[in-house]
């Protein structure tokens, strides 16, 4: 398993020549347990979870110049441009001794896709798919209590009509490639997570074989 990464790829300073790294994309729409179901798979198989939206707020927070422009992008539930998350996403995964990634909320659109696999040459090993109804993401998103300037109800519908019109086709094309691994989203986090579980647990057990 893995992708090696070609240093002859990457731009000058970013990934080590050859680490060898595994991702998996996390994928769904806002709400539907993305992040809460990573920490679950974090402390059952050892992969470094790594969310873009964090990557993207913390940024914000650090004072980059680039803070108030994604600020405002994320107020109105647009993606930022590719070329501003794959950088925090690259140092991130450099700056990492592990080698197993979970990328959350990542590729969120056609450029997010095309421009990972570009810059990087990483493939994602699969794409384990969160689904869940409108209603109940909108419900958890209104409850979610995080203080997030997104997470109000004007903001939410935007961030609906970008993930059907935008990463939606991106999970479509990662299911007409086979990698799509779906789980059903809607139920309670412990039922969610026995799904996610039969998807991780086989693979760990070749491994260890
Ligand atoms: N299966 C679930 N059932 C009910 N609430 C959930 C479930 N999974 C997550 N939540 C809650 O819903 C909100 C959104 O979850 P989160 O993991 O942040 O989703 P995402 O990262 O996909 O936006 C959080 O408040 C979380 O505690
Ligand atoms: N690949 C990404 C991921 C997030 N984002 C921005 O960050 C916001 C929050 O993303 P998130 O993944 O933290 O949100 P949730 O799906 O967890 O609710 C998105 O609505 C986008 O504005 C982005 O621009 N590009
Ligand atoms: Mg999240």
């Amino acid at each position: 398993m893995g992708t090696v990464v070609d240093s002859a790829n990457q731009g000058a300073g970013s990934m080590p020549p050859n680490k060898k790294v595994t991702v998996i994309f996390v994928l769904g729409g806002p709400g539907s347990g993305k992040g809460t179901q990573c920490t679950n798979i974090v402390e059952n198989f050892g992969y470094t979870h790594l969310s873009a939206g964090d990557l993207l707020r913390a940024e914000i927070k650090s004072g980059s110049e680039n803070g108030t422009m994604i600020s405002n992008m994320i107020k109105e539930g647009k993606i930022v441009p590719s070329e501003v998350t794959i950088k925090l996403l690259q140092r991130a995964i450099q700056e990492n001794g592990n080698d197993k990634f979970l990328i959350d909320g990542f590729p969120r659109n056609e450029e997010n896709r095309a421009a990972f696999e570009l810059v990087t040459g990483i493939e994602p090993e699969f794409v384990l798919f969160f689904d869940c109804p409108e209603e109940e993401m909108e419900r958890r998103l209104l409850g979610r209590n995080q203080g997030r300037e997104d997470d109000n109800i004007e903001t939410i519908r935007k961030r609906f009509k970008v993930y059907m019109e935008s990463s939606l086709p991106v999970i479509e094309y990662y299911n007409s490639k086979g990698k799509v691994r779906k789980i059903d989203a809607a139920k309670p986090v412990g039922e969610v997570f026995e799904a996610v579980k039969a998807v991780f647990a086989p693979a760990d057990e070749k491994v260890a074989a």
